[in-house]
């Protein structure tokens, strides 16, 4: 018998690692990220773009670009999207330079703002264009933060569908079931934020580090890719003596995939455990058994395991899995009692199966990050792990389901189906051939700044110290699930459709059209240019959590080409970074919107450290 080495470095030693990027966008985007720059499990670059420099100013990302600098003048976008978008269409250099060269882009923002919901579909296609594979992880607003909010969400959500590799979508009503009524909406958004936080580090975990059975980007894809689907995504954490069952007891807690029950439907499951030195095949074997009571016999699993040593004495399950909108439906009509499938006993592949059948048996070297030795992006073959186990009570091979597109999976070229928002020379040549359809919405709005685009800046600082005065503030008891929403909507005072902000006077503002490439130019239509904005068709009865988009980037909205020489990207210097000194009254980039109370007054709309009345010190 040969012992097996756990320190033996079987992957290729100079293959480089995959080069990761987190973009954090906007209010929401920015409060995640800090979560995961607290947190400091991701190893990746971590980018805030907000259009607000005072909620910049206090971000804790080591690089943080201000999106359209001179068009916004700092203040935030209002809750208008053009204006986000065409914030980041100033920036369009700086976003450029700080995500080119990355293999994976993550975007994260909560869609039904300002820049949030504008500038993440712009910055997807610039991800897009820089052939890294784009994720985006995106929240939906609380219903009783009214419907234009939740309109201007959907919109958005459209729109990046069509650019992102894959959509992960959390919408805030579920995230209500994390918590009790009784806990404050700061704690919602909390717990949000650090859901989100999780599903990044998991799905960054499952691609770069190396596992005892890998799983890649094309698995990963595989499970996430549906035509018109909503990704299911379940992760648990544990300690302790029954960490392995309470790792995946917590997993399928998640919101995301409705306790469970969504399970029942789906073709395909990724499965990640990782743990750290001490992990072992039996309680591998455990959670796979014990998963096994979850899923039907005809689901194809992904199984992945990986020795991590950050996890020191924990273990983590990952689900992640996706299902089509009408089985969603179907489920949401017929729901069955929250229990899951009786017992089946059917045996899921062991890891010792796993193991022999495949042939990609990366060494669970103990993880540094300059030790993570991770596979380019490029297809694999997936047969071999679908370990086939030699019993005949195991797993039987399944057919293997629609495999993901190999370009899922390899470095995404560009295409002639790349929506082209920027006259670039590196771009430009990507123009599809047909005529674009106009630009959405913005062509009767109001001209806001007379003056001409000028230079937007972008500061990098080193990353700061920064320490929150108080503890750690995410409780770690796990939460209850016994409310199925977070606030009955009833209890909530309707938002009242506040107007926009005012426009200013001054005749010249800057338009989408002004940037766009004269030719070729559609037929100039008469008032009917706004588009009736494509709308994602929602469950009727359960909010599921989740949008799978595969890339299908059919060419039509958002054709704008900046030129390419109206921004220039300044040096970092101290001065750009302003000292903000607002009180914790000032509402800040939402002054001139209407506030998203709750019931008890707080204003939604304010990111969390600054509704926990967090201080922060240098
Ligand atoms: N989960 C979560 N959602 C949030 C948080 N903050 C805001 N949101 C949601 O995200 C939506 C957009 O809010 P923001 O991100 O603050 O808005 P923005 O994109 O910065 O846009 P403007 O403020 O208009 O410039 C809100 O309607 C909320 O539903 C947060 O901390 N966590």
């Amino acid at each position: 018998m040969v012992e097996y080495d756990r320190h033996s470095q079987r992957e290729e030693p100079n293959k480089p690692a995959l080069r990761t990027c987190i973009v954090g966008i906007g209010g929401a985007g920015s409060n995640v990220l800090d979560r995961i720059t607290l947190d400091r499990t991701v190893e990746a670059h971590l980018v805030c773009m907000h259009t607000d420099i005072r909620v910049l100013g206090h971000a804790m990302a080591p690089v943080k670009i201000q999106l359209g600098a001179e068009l916004m003048r700092g203040i935030g976008a209002g809750g208008d999207p053009d204006l986000g978008r065409e914030a980041a269409m100033f920036s369009r250099e700086e976003i450029r330079q700080a995500i080119e060269g990355h293999d994976i882009v993550f975007i994260c923002a909560g869609l039904g703002g300002g820049t949030g919901s504008g500038a993440a579909p712009v910055i997807a296609e610039i991800a897009k264009a820089s052939n890294a594979l784009v994720f985006v992880t995106a929240t939906m607003p609380f219903s009783f933060e009214g419907r234009r909010r939740l309109n201007q969400a959907e919109e958005a959500l459209n729109q990046l569908q069509k650019r992102a590799d894959a959509l992960i979508l959390f919408e805030n009503n579920r995230m209500g079931e994390l918590i009790l009524p009784k806990d404050g909406i700061q704690k919602a958004f909390a717990q949000a934020d650090q859901l989100i936080a999780q599903s990044l580090r998991a799905v960054s975990t499952i691609v770069s580090t190396p596992g005892l059975v890998k799983l890649g980007l094309d698995d990963l894809t595989s499970a996430l890719s549906t035509s018109n689907g909503r990704c299911l995504f379940g992760f648990g954490e544990a300690r302790g003596q029954n960490r392995g069952a309470e790792a995946l007891k917590r997993a399928l807690k998640s919101p995301l995939i409705d306790q469970g029950r969504l399970l029942h439907q789906t073709k395909t499951l990724l499965v990640h455990i990782a743990g750290g030195e001490t992990l072992t095949l039996m309680e591998v074997d455990a959670v796979m058994k014990q998963l096994g009571r979850h899923v039907p016999d005809h689901t194809h699993i992904l199984f992945g395991v990986a020795v991590d040593a950050r996890l020191g004495d924990a273990i983590s399950v990952t689900l992640i899995s996706s299902l089509g909108l009408s089985q969603l439906n179907t489920i949401a009509a017929a729901a069955p009692p929250a229990n899951m499938l009786p017992m089946t006993d059917r045996p899921m592949p062991s890891l010792a199966d796993a193991v022999a059948a495949t042939p990609v048996a990366a060494a669970p070297a103990p993880v540094a990050a300059s030790a993570i030795a991770t596979p380019a992006p490029t297809p694999r073959s997936r047969a071999p792990r679908q370990a086939p186990a030699p019993a005949p009570a195991a797993i039987e091979p399944q057919p293997a389901p629609a495999p993901a597109p190999a370009r899922a999976a390899a470095p995404l070229t560009r295409d002639d189906s790349m929506d082209l928002l920027f006259k670039d020379d590196e771009i430009i040549s990507l123009t599809p051939q047909e005529p674009e359809a106009p630009a959405q919405s913005v062509e009767d709005e109001p001209e806001l700044f007379p003056e001409a685009p000028a230079a937007v800046s972008q500061f990098t600082e080193p990353p700061v110290q920064q320490e929150y005065e108080e503890e750690e503030y995410y409780e770690e008891e796990e939460p209850s699930v016994s409310h199925s929403s977070f606030l009955p909507e009833s209890e909530i005072e309707p938002e009242p459709l506040a107007p926009e902000p005012a426009p200013a006077p001054a005749p010249a503002r800057l338009r989408i059209e002004d940037f766009m490439t004269p030719a070729p130019a559609p037929a100039p239509q008469p008032q009917a240019v706004a588009p009736a904005p494509v709308q994602q068709p929602r469950p009727a009865t359960s909010p599921l959590a989740a949008v799978v988009a595969r890339t299908n980037l059919p060419p039509e909205d958002l054709a704008y080409a900046p030129p390419a020489n109206t921004v220039v990207a300044k040096k970092p210097t101290n001065q750009e970074q302003i000292d903000l000194g607002f009180s914790d009254q000032d509402r800040g980039r939402f002054k001139d919107t209407e506030p998203a109370l709750a019931s008890g007054g707080e204003d939604l709309d304010v990111p969390t450290w600054m509704r926990l009345k967090r201080k922060l010190k240098r």
